[in-house]
């Protein structure tokens, strides 16, 4: 399929040390798709789902040990410790290198090894970047064939050149004391074995599109993040984008597909979805911030997905779709799980796929970080822009996270530098996306802590590098948001979902300088009025304590911060610094 040299000499070489018994070159085509499709349904790696009702829908389960992301297991492979930074785990590369040689060798000896070279981003679009996959595992050949673009083409884009990214994944014997998930940011090369979850082995996504991609976006002057990218159309028929950084499973995928409350939606707005969980940003030649989703298709959470607070999703994840850890409905061969509606069906096999009505995994049917895999081309709300090749001009940068208490439901930074430092104290309850505790605030910057390819002060330092190149008039306004706000009870205070709506408008208006804003310590708060709360039903004393912000516990969160900042030495960024002064003065007046 190719006689680029740089290609065949690796491919060659990763072949001598695992040792499959075949090479199969993966052409994008439907017909070879489909032969694998059945050949993973005759071997039980992946179950046929209903099809008049599922069309084109097949089912995994991962083992049980292998369902989320391995961050103590993850590894930066830069040349010194310094590069990686303190947020990362580190080995030398060599030392790497020859520890997972003798875990590849001979990994692949009975197997097929598929070649996937793929896009990310629009094939020759100026923003994409290419990479090659090798795989011994048919899920993940069909799982980027949604996730990303494949096949010929991206060969014949790439044409002779060594520009691309070198992925391995070995699935193994999926033993978790022998999983690596390791990128070598300055050979482009990311290795993964032992591991078969989506998060650890579609390498085009968290390892290349951000851990990889932002050590290049470092160097080369862009920024790769953890953002969805939605655009806005009022009433007047103009599209205002979006891009919002979230930890995982903290309500990107929502977001990017929101549904407007019905009145809002009668006077004409609406959500379009360009992407759910990564942007590539760049500067474009009228100095503004342009944005891309360099992925094809959504890895999505499935518990709480449902009709009424992800249609988009759902409609998206009926055809054409892998559902990964969710639970099989067996009176018609569906799927399930927990949101989606009231009541478990009555004859259904948890993801587990042992008990059938049994024990369950924490008293769960689906896996709390079960998945959908669906092509972003079935979303009813994909944007026109979705394969724009020079993407979106971003209008406002949001952050935020999961805080019970803490963060107010939105505010603005006052500027660039001091979004940035919004971004840069960013924290969140951590969630089921990753193996560990869930439920523990954890400081998460950027929602990038799991994602960062190099030193976490030198990334700071990218972001002011980048306001500084934009003007201020033309740099994206920079807010921080808060659905996840608690009562003494552990309820969510607001309804979230499609009402999260309501903050976007309040959002726009403010880089439209439509609305007047409330100083507060921590930055522009809403005046009360200001935030459209029509025909919502939640009373003045909720929205007063959605828009508190309480001195005592910000200054114990700021103690935090500067103890999470002291990890970065003298290489911590001034203008980080400068803000956090700023902010404990603030507090304290
Ligand atoms: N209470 C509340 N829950 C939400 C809201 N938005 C999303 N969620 C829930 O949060 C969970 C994760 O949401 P997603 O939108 O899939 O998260 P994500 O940020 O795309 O996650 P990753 O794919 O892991 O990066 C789901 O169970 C949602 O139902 C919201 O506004 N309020
Ligand atoms: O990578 C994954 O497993 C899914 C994801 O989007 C995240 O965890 O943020
Ligand atoms: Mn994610």
């Amino acid at each position: 399929m190719t006689n680029n040299k740089t290609v065949l000499s690796w491919l060659d070489e990763m072949a001598a040390m695992t040792t499959p018994d075949e090479i199969v070159w993966i052409d994008g085509s439907e017909k070879q798709l489909e032969d694998l499709r059945a050949e993973a349904v005759s071997t039980g790696e992946m179950i046929q789902l209903n099809q008049e009702k599922l069309p084109g829908c097949y089912y995994h389960r991962t083992a049980e040990n292998d369902v989320a992301r391995v961050e103590d297991r993850t590894f930066i492979c830069t040349p010194t410790e310094e590069e990686a930074g303190p947020v990362n785990n580190w080995m030398a590369p060599e030392q790497m290198y020859a520890k997972l040689k003798a875990l590849y060798t001979g990994s692949m000896k009975g197997r097929t090894m598929y070649v996937i070279p793929y896009s990310m981003g629009p094939v020759g679009s100026p923003f994409s970047k290419i990479g090659i996959e090798l795989t011994d595992s048919i899920y993940v050949v069909l799982n980027m064939a949604i996730m990303t673009r494949i096949g010929q083409k991206v060969l014949d884009q790439l044409g002779d050149s060594a520009d691309f990214v070198k992925c391995l994944h070995a699935k193994k014997d999926v033993n978790p004391d022998e999983r690596y998930i390791v990128h070598f940011p300055q050979d482009s090369t990311i290795w993964s074995i032992n591991s078969a979850y989506g998060g650890n082995v579609l390498l085009g996504k968290k390892c290349f599109a951000l851990r990889i991609a932002s050590y290049l976006g470092k160097k080369e002057g862009w920024m790769a993040e953890h953002m969805l990218i939605l655009g806005l159309e009022n009433p007047q028929g103009e599209v205002k984008y979006i891009c919002a950084a979230f930890p995982s499973a903290c309500g990107k995928t929502n977001l990017a597909m929101l549904i407007p409350p019905e009145y809002l939606k009668e006077k004409g707005y609406k959500v379009w979805t360009v992407g759910d969980d990564i942007a590539w940003l760049r500067i474009g030649k009228d100095g503004r911030l342009y944005a891309i989703n360099p992925e094809a298709g959504f890895f999505g959470v499935a518990p709480g997905t449902s009709e009424k607070t992800n249609f988009n999703a759902l409609e998206s994840a009926k055809k054409n779709t892998i559902f990964t850890n969710v639970a099989i409905n067996n009176a018609d061969n569906t799927v399930w799980w927990e949101g989606l509606d009231k009541n478990p069906p009555e004859d259904c096999t948890e993801w587990t796929g042992k008990l059938v009505n049994g024990k369950t995994y924490e008293g769960k049917l689906a896996h709390p970080n079960s998945r959908f895999t669906a092509p972003a081309i079935n979303c009813p709300c994909i944007s026109s822009e979705f394969e724009n090749p020079e993407g979106v001009p971003v209008s406002a940068i949001v952050f935020g996270g999961r805080r019970a208490k803490t963060a107010p439901l939105v505010y603005q930074a006052r500027d660039w530098q001091h979004g940035v430092f919004v971004g840069a104290t960013m924290a969140s309850e951590t969630t089921a996306a990753a193996a560990g505790a869930v439920g523990v605030v954890r400081r998460d910057p950027m929602a990038m802590k799991p994602f960062v390819g190099y030193n976490m002060a030198d990334y700071f330092a990218h972001w002011i590098e980048m306001g500084k190149k934009m003007d201020a008039d033309k740099a994206p306004k920079i807010f921080h948001v808060n659905w996840f706000r608690q009562d003494e009870n552990g309820n969510f205070i607001w309804p979230g979902f499609g009402d999260n709506m309501r903050v976007l408008l309040w959002i726009l208006d403010r880089c439209e300088g439509k609305k007047d804003a409330v100083e507060s310590p921590i930055g522009y708060l809403p005046k009360k009025e200001d935030l459209d709360v029509n025909n919502l039903d939640i009373d003045d004393a909720t929205m007063e304590e959605l828009l508190t912000v309480d001195k005592a516990v910000w200054l114990e969160d700021v103690e935090n911060q500067e103890q999470y900042f002291a990890q970065f030495g003298d290489r911590l960024p001034k203008e980080i610094k400068e803000e956090l002064e700023t902010l404990k003065k603030n507090l304290s007046k």
